[in-house]
């Protein structure tokens, strides 16, 4: 590829602030089961999105992500339990709205484009209802916001990844839909291309203000997206809240995996505070006796001091990252060297004896039994 198409997947977005703008609406899951081939892959799934909300769902394969979003547009019905979009029974077992009657836009992982239907007629197709002038105007709008003005009479074929994906979003922002769902909208990108479509379609989702789920099995992404982050297991929410604080406050340690790899150290709370061989770390609240994991986070969990400190350990592997360096560091009394990224410094080298200071608002505690 040469120079000047890589900067055209870059820079080729229109300019910000003129998507359509939409009445957002509310998003309501009560209760909903759905089962397939005989297993339940919703279980009484909960999740509530104010308008103009942005969600991820987010979870490890198989955990229900695209099946509640497939029941939100009207796809997959539900064995039990309601959706609502604003105040409407859209889903339940006794009710179902088609998805063309919900008010939604779609995007998925493959984009779904019409590859017999060229660039303009794949966003004039869900603006039929505006008539012909009405609607051409409005997807010419549409494809100039994304950067597509000038390729209306291309075919999908002709346009690269990174454009097919834009002309995806813009097929599906261009009716104004007041929900937009999207399964993985930027897995079939690769990654020096995904940064920046990821921002460019996050400043789309707010012109348009529309309420949006987004489907995602990358936990940067739904830090990076979501107002809220809701973290699916087993067709169940385990929790749903902001990045931030789930990435504070995990709920369980499965929680808390999900976000960073963790060095682990399995211990008992005596007297209010688990002893670890790193020091004692306060565990108020947990009576005397109760299994704990102390989970270390590789940033920020404890930092490593050549001059002075309590806890000794013996620097094993050394690896650059940008800006830092990854430790392996081995602690007497924890069988796994712990692993540690912390700035770069030529003074700690593989072999050498250091002290590992913990910082307890890294390390977090959890009930094992
Ligand atoms: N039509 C079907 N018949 C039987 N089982 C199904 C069907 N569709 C999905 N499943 C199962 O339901 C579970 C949840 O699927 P779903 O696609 O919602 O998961 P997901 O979290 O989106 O996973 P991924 O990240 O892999 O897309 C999976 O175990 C899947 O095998």
């Amino acid at each position: 590829m040469s120079a000047g198409d890589l900067s055209g997947e870059f820079s080729g977005w229109g300019a910000r602030g003129t998507a359509g703008v939409s009445f957002a609406a509310a998003l309501a899951f009560t209760g909903v089961d759905v089962r397939l081939g005989g297993r339940p892959v919703l279980d009484r799934f909960d999740l509530s999105l104010t308008p103009g909300e942005i969600v991820c769902l987010l979870g490890e394969s198989g955990s229900g992500k695209s099946t509640a979003l497939r029941v939100a547009a009207g796809i997959q019905r539900v064995d039990a339990g309601e959706v609502k979009i604003n105040d409407e029974v859209v889903s339940s077992p006794n009710r179902h709205v088609p998805p063309d009657r919900r008010g939604i836009g779609l995007m998925f992982q493959d984009f779904a484009l019409f590859p017999h239907l060229s660039v303009l007629q794949n966003v004039m197709f869900g603006l039929r209802h505006l008539g012909r002038a009405g609607a051409r105007a409005q997807a010419h709008a549409a494809l100039a916001r994304v950067g597509l003005a000038g390729r209306e009479a291309d075919y999908p074929h002709m346009l690269s990844g990174g454009q097919q994906q834009r002309l995806a979003l813009a097929r599906s922002v261009a009716p104004r839909p007041g929900l937009l769902l999207l399964d993985e909208p930027f897995s079939s990108l690769d990654a020096r291309l995904r940064e920046s479509v990821r921002a460019e379609t996050l400043a789309v989702l707010r012109e348009t203000r529309a309420t949006s789920v987004i489907v995602t099995h990358d936990p940067e992404e739904a830090m990076l997206l979501g107002d809220r982050v809701a973290l699916l297991r087993a067709g169940r929410i385990a929790q749903v809240d902001t990045a931030a604080e789930i990435y504070r406050h995990p709920v369980d340690l499965n929680a808390a995996r999900f976000f960073s790899p963790l060095s682990e150290v399995e211990t008992v709370v005596r007297a209010g505070a688990a002893e670890t061989p790193l020091g004692v770390v306060p565990t108020p609240g947990r009576p005397d006796g109760r299994r704990v994991t102390v989970a270390i986070r590789p940033a920020g969990g404890v930092e490593l001091d050549a001059v002075s400190g309590s806890v000794p350990g013996r620097i094993v592997s050394k690896r650059d990252a940008i800006g830092e360096d990854i430790y392996e560091v081995k602690v007497e009394g924890i069988e796994r060297p712990l692993t540690v990224r912390q700035r770069s410094n030529g003074a700690l080298r593989p072999g050498e004896d250091v002290f590992v200071i913990p910082n307890p608002e890294h390390i977090l505690v959890f009930d094992r039994d």
